[in-house]
């Protein structure tokens, strides 16, 4: 289907825009109150991702509400650890929950590589997501990079310094391959189920890049990272590894069409370091929606000004912060897309 509002997929493409687009990441969730009607109705939030017709609900929500420029579906990294036999619990205010986690190599005989089957939830919120939105904006399928889903799986929950994860890759090297490659298969085939289903591009998340050394994040996650971009001919392919900027010459080699950019990022030199053939991402401050209506304004304009309009698609630095109030969230969209992107060059 032919989709009106192709933006962000022509600034991937290196097309000349009127103006630089615009979405958040984790746009649908928390920050929106029709968000927590939907969820209030249900058990919880896996209810809610399970459910096709309300996953796609609330997918569509900030394109309505916020004005954003693409949707991306409404679901979670976890859901492939689960379908891979690691099923998760999401605590109310904690965050997630393993009740089994992969510790030694009898733990890897219990899992498997995903069955797309078992995932075929979300494979059916984006087609409703689709016959929905009606070719209004491009949706965003997303996965969680391997070595962030290694984290997890090893470290049971979140953590400050996934330090059974990250003693794992020195203590047992090969049992971490092997895992990685497990979850890395599986990535392959949901990130093409989903851009069969419909998504017209994915991004891959690697929230936990900027815990490890360089050495280990070229060993342990880029190589995992590189073999998802080469299988990935279907569709553009965007790579956000948060804190990994020691990383981004590396990023910018990647068989990938969009990288990134966290708010701890120089944008200048992640330009210099990715080069000019990918369109970047990102990268207000997420803390600067804290601020005032005019500060909002400035640093907006600020870091539009930065990307000159280049290849850039508009974002936060990572996730929006759950308590922020829609309105300032509204101004920074309405901000990005009242400015030209060539007026800046
Ligand atoms: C690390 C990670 C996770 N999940 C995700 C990441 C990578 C991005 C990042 O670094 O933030 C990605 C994610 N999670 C969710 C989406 C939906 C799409 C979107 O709006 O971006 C996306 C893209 C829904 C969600 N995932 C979660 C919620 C909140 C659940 C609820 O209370 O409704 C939502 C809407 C829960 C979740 N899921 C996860 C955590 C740590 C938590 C608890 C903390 C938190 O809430 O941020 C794992």
């Amino acid at each position: 289907m032919q989709i009106k509002n192709d933006l962000l997929l022509r600034v991937i493409k290196g097309e000349k825009v009127d103006r630089t687009p615009v979405w958040l990441m984790r746009q649908a969730g928390r920050i929106l109150p029709e968000y927590r009607a939907v969820r209030n109705s249900v058990s919880g939030f896996i209810e809610l991702a399970k459910t096709p017709e309300l996953a796609a609900e609330v997918t569509i929500q900030p394109v309505d509400i916020l004005g954003v420029d693409a949707a991306i579906i409404f679901s979670d990294i976890l859901v492939v650890p689960e379908a891979m036999g690691l099923p998760y619990e999401m605590v109310e205010k904690r965050g997630p929950w393993f009740p089994k986690t992969i510790a030694d190599a009898s733990d890897l005989k219990k899992i498997r590589i995903a069955d797309i089957e078992e995932l075929s939830y979300v494979l059916e919120a984006i087609k409703i997501t689709k016959k929905a939105l009606n070719g209004r904006v491009p949706l965003i399928g997303f996965a969680g990079a391997p070595w962030t889903i290694f984290a997890y799986m090893v470290e049971g929950s979140g953590s400050k310094t996934f330090s059974k994860a990250r003693a794992m890759l020195y203590r047992n090297p090969a049992l971490s391959h092997k895992l990685l490659e497990m979850i890395t298969a599986s990535t392959i085939k949901y990130l093409k189920a989903q851009v069969g289903a419909g998504a017209n591009l994915v991004q891959i998340f690697d929230s936990w890049a900027g815990i490890l050394p360089p050495y280990h994040y070229r060993e342990f996650s880029l190589k995992y990272i590189e073999k998802i971009c080469n299988a990935l001919t279907e569709a553009p392919v965007t790579v956000f590894a948060k804190g990994a900027f020691f990383a981004l010459e590396e990023i910018g080699q990647l068989n990938c069409d969009t990288v990134g950019l966290d708010w701890n990022m120089d944008v200048d030199t992640s330009r210099q370091l990715v080069g000019t053939d990918k369109a970047l991402q990102g990268n207000l401050d997420p803390a600067v929606l804290y601020a005032s209506e005019k500060e909002i304004v400035h640093y907006t304009h600020q870091m539009l000004n930065q990307f000159k309009g280049s290849r850039h698609i508009a974002n936060l630095g990572h996730g929006v912060y759950p308590d922020i109030d829609p309105e300032k969230v509204k101004l920074f969209v309405k901000t990005v897309q009242g400015i030209s992107a060539t007026s800046k060059d």
